[in-house]
């Protein structure tokens, strides 16, 4: 053979080569369970462990009006998505595919004893220190107990704005607890941490007497209202899994049942953050026979039926999940269910609804435009009610609080219209929250790793979970102990609680580490 001819062949033998690596290559990356094993193997064993992100090019090169849009832009705003907006993918894609740990605690349930430390947080902290003594002194915080730091947090901001207008002027005394709890609502917390009317709120919502029930009309699960013997209301849920039943891997969040306990954890959750805002939740077993049989409408009570295990059942009537495959069953008539206490009715406290800028698509098929580019926030700080006052920094705790339990389905949320803009987000609805134990979804933290922002006071709340003494998960254990569904949330999920606020402190040592001053990624409310 002329030197010529062997050049060619060689050449041409080199280039298949190449050509057939790459193509393994893609097809590993698309499906790694597409290849044999010898090949995905030895793929993975140089390093080419799928991250994600060519998918994420594939779909950073599609039409960027190929997602879900019509939340973009935030209240008023018409915004479509295509054509705006540069291409700012990498970092945060990088982060949603950091390793999460999933695999990790899915294989050894020995190992859930995470770390409590972390380097890179403690790094964080350490610079935080020498950066500014007087706002970040964690020599100083860490011997101090949570509660007692979270009074002098709450000092300092030292404010509670005003009552709505139908109690502005009221005089009289009111005895029920649930008429105080309307009295005590204000502008900047639906209660007050020092005011026992909660306590007692909880208590009734759990042992007094069921006079009436109604179905909730609206929304797609099954929910009841429920009258007490003092009037009081509460916005009924039923137990659907035991604690331990996880959400299904192949299962949409948005085709989940909604948790009972979740109500109830996500409520004392918000209240050990100090946030306030989700409206007082407590477990409560029910006599389906006595507390809701004997008091439904005809509607409702011929749904009842007795199941083939000799339980009572039934599934009124709402627009999924209401039918005998999807029936809510007794033991044989007791039912655990979460009773959140009524907010006033709309012609006392009207409320307004807002659409969630990082809402989620509610479809199988399509992204939200904020799960493929990471520009959305540059367009949310511009506009109402974003660009001034505290809106940015509460829908940053919104996001904190749902990454906390795992909560993908804030598609909307409520403020009251008598305190304008300037007020605090309701958290509504946290039935679809722990679900997950395994799982950190990194995705709803995605506006606060977008925007590099999170509130100083919610900033030092995680820090001082993580620096100690008192752990988040000892603190919800210790809260939900008076609970009569104790144990609220099993120990795997508070001990996701501690996981996850290092993995939050974590997004914020990146921010920083990434060039973004202190001052703008961890941002104390201008009053
Ligand atoms: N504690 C409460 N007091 C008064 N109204 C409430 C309370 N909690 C929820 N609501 C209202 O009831 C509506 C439905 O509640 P929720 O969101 O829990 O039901 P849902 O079936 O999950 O709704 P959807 O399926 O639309 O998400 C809420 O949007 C809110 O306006
Ligand atoms: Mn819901």
């Amino acid at each position: 053979m002329k030197l010529k001819q062997r050049v060619v062949i060689t050449c041409v033998g080199l280039a298949t080569l190449t050509i057939f690596y790459l193509l393994v290559e893609t097809v590993y990356k698309i499906n790694p369970n597409r290849l044999p094993t010898f090949l995905k193997n030895s793929l993975s064993n140089v390093g080419h462990e799928y991250d994600g992100s060519h998918i994420s090019a594939i779909r950073k090169r599609l039409n960027k009006s190929n997602y879900t849009s019509d939340d973009f832009s935030p209240e008023g705003g018409g915004d479509k998505v295509s054509g705006v907006g540069k291409d700012t993918l990498h970092s945060s894609d990088d982060r949603r595919s950091r390793k999460d740990g999933v695999e990790h605690w899915a294989m050894s349930p020995l190992l859930l004893r995470i770390n409590n430390t972390d380097s890179e947080v403690d790094l964080l902290l350490h610079k935080l220190q020498n950066y500014d003594r007087r706002k970040f002194d964690f020599t100083k915080l860490k011997p101090i107990p949570y509660y007692e730091y979270l009074k002098t947090l709450r000092k300092r901001i030292k404010r509670k704005g005003t009552s709505l207008d139908a109690f502005r002027t009221f005089i009289g005394s009111l005895t029920t607890s649930w008429e105080r709890f309307h009295k005590g609502i204000h502008q900047y917390h639906l209660y007050s941490p020092d005011d026992s009317t909660v306590d007692d709120l909880l208590r009734d919502v759990a042992q007094e007497p069921i006079v009436d029930v109604e179905q909730k009309e609206g929304g797609t699960q099954l929910k009841l209202i429920i009258t007490f013997s003092d009037e009081g209301q509460a916005l009924f849920k039923p137990m659907r899994y035991p604690r331990e039943q996880e959400t299904l891997p192949n299962h949409f969040y948005f085709s989940d049942y909604e948790r009972h306990n979740a109500e109830v954890a996500a409520f004392h959750l918000d209240r050990v953050l100090g946030f306030y805002r989700v409206p007082p939740t407590a477990g409560r077993v029910v006599n389906m026979t006595r507390d809701i049989k004997r008091l439904a409408d005809h509607k409702l009570s011929k749904t009842f039926f007795i199941s083939p295990a000799n339980n009572l059942c039934f599934h009124g009537s709402c627009s999924y999940y209401c039918d005998s495959g999807h029936a809510i069953c007794g033991s044989p008539d007791l039912l655990e269910s979460s009773m959140a206490a009524f907010l006033p009715p709309e012609k006392i406290a009207a409320r307004k609804t807002w659409r969630n800028p990082w809402k989620r698509s509610y479809s199988k098929h399509r992204k939200a435009y904020w799960e493929v580019y990471d520009d959305l926030c540059d367009k949310v700080k511009t506009k109402s009610p974003y660009n001034t006052g505290r809106r940015l920094l509460d829908l940053m705790d919104t996001h904190v609080f749902d990454f906390m339990t795992g909560n993908l389905d804030r598609h909307h949320y409520e403020t009251f219209k008598d305190f304008g803009n300037d007020t605090f987000h309701l958290h509504l609805d946290n039935g679809r929250s722990f679900g997950k134990w395994r799982l950190d979804d990194m995705s709803i933290l995605a506006p606060v790793f977008q925007c590099c922002k999170i509130r100083y006071s919610t900033f030092m709340k995680l820090a001082k979970f993580y620096i100690g003494p008192d752990k988040l998960s000892a603190l919800m254990k210790a809260e939900t102990s008076r609970d009569k569904l104790f144990p609220v949330l099993i120990q795997n999920h508070l001990i996701a609680l501690d996981r996850r606020v290092i993995k939050i402190l974590k997004e914020i040592y990146i921010c920083i580490q990434n060039g973004n001053d202190i001052s703008d990624v961890i941002e104390d409310d201008h009053f």
